[in-house]
C-alpha cells in the first residue's frame, strides 16, 4: 500500500466501521445520561469500575511513553503522552472525590469480568514486542471513545442531570478533545509509515477496543460479574 492510500487512516477506519464506532460512543448508558433517564445506581457502578480501570490504564500509558522514547521519530510524541499522564493523575483524584460524594466505597469494588478482560488486554499491549503504532492506536481509541461519548452529553438538546455535568466535562471538554486530536495526528503519522502487517494489527486493535468499551459500559447495568 503506498503513502497516499495510508494517509488519514483513522478517518477511513471510522467511516468503514461507523456502526461499530457508534456502538460505544452512543451506548445506552451515555444516551441515558444525555436524556436524563439514567438510574444513578448505574452511574455509581460505572464510577467504581472506572476507578479500577484508570489505575490499570496508567501503567499502559506509561508503557506507551517508554515505547515513544525508544521508537518515535518525533520528540513531541513524548510530550503529548506526558500531558495525558498528568491528566490521569487528576483523573484518579477526581474519582476519589466523586466516590466520596456518591458514597461509593472504592476499596470494596468487585472488579467486573469485562473490566478484568479489558485490563488483561492492556497488559498484553504492554509487551515490548507490540509495535508502537499498535499501542498508540489503542491509546487514541480508548481516550477518544470517552471524549466522543461524554461530549455528546454536553451538546445542544441535552438534558444531562446537573449532578453528572462534572463527569461529562472531564472527558467532553474542549481541552480533552484537543488532546485526542493530538493523539490522532500521531497515530495517522505512524500508520502512514507502518508495514501492512502492523497496519492490519492496528485496525484489529481499534475494533477490539470498541468492543471492550461497549462491554465496559454494559457493566453499569450490574448483571453477571
Ligand atoms: C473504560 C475507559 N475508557 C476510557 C477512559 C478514558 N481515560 C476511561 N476512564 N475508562
Amino acid at each position: 500500500m503506498d503513502r497516499v492510500e495510508k494517509s488519514g487512516v483513522i478517518a477511513r477506519w471510522v467511516k468503514t466501521h461507523l456502526v461499530l464506532y457508534t456502538g460505544p460512543t452512543r451506548h445506552p448508558f451515555i444516551l441515558s445520561i444525555r436524556d436524563r433517564t439514567i438510574d444513578f445506581s448505574s452511574f455509581k457502578r460505572w464510577l467504581g469500575q472506572d476507578y479500577i480501570f484508570v489505575r490499570e490504564f496508567v501503567p499502559f500509558a506509561a508503557s506507551v511513553l517508554l515505547k515513544a522514547s525508544k521508537n518515535s521519530d518525533d520528540n513531541s510524541d513524548m510530550e503529548v503522552i506526558l500531558s495525558g499522564l498528568a491528566s490521569l493523575s487528576d483523573e484518579i483524584s477526581w474519582f476519589k472525590q466523586e466516590a466520596a460524594k456518591w458514597d461509593v466505597p472504592l476499596s470494596d469494588v468487585v472488579v467486573h469480568k469485562s473490566n478484568q478482560n479489558y485490563c488483561r488486554f492492556l497488559e498484553s499491549l504492554m509487551l515490548p514486542a507490540v509495535e508502537y503504532c499498535v499501542v498508540f492506536t489503542a491509546l487514541w481509541a480508548i481516550e477518544t471513545v470517552y471524549q466522543e461519548s461524554f461530549s455528546h452529553c454536553l451538546e445542544a438538546g441535552r438534558k444531562t442531570p446537573p449532578e453528572l455535568l462534572a463527569a461529562c466535562k472531564r472527558w467532553g471538554r474542549e481541552g480533552f478533545g484537543e488532546f485526542c486530536r493530538s493523539l490522532k495526528k500521531i497515530v495517522n503519522r505512524c500508520l502512514e509509515k507502518a508495514a501492512d502487517e502492523a497496519l492490519k494489527k492496528a485496525e484489529v486493535t481499534f475494533l477490539h477496543v470498541l468492543g471492550l468499551e461497549i462491554e465496559f459500559w454494559d457493566t453499569s447495568h450490574g448483571g453477571p460479574k
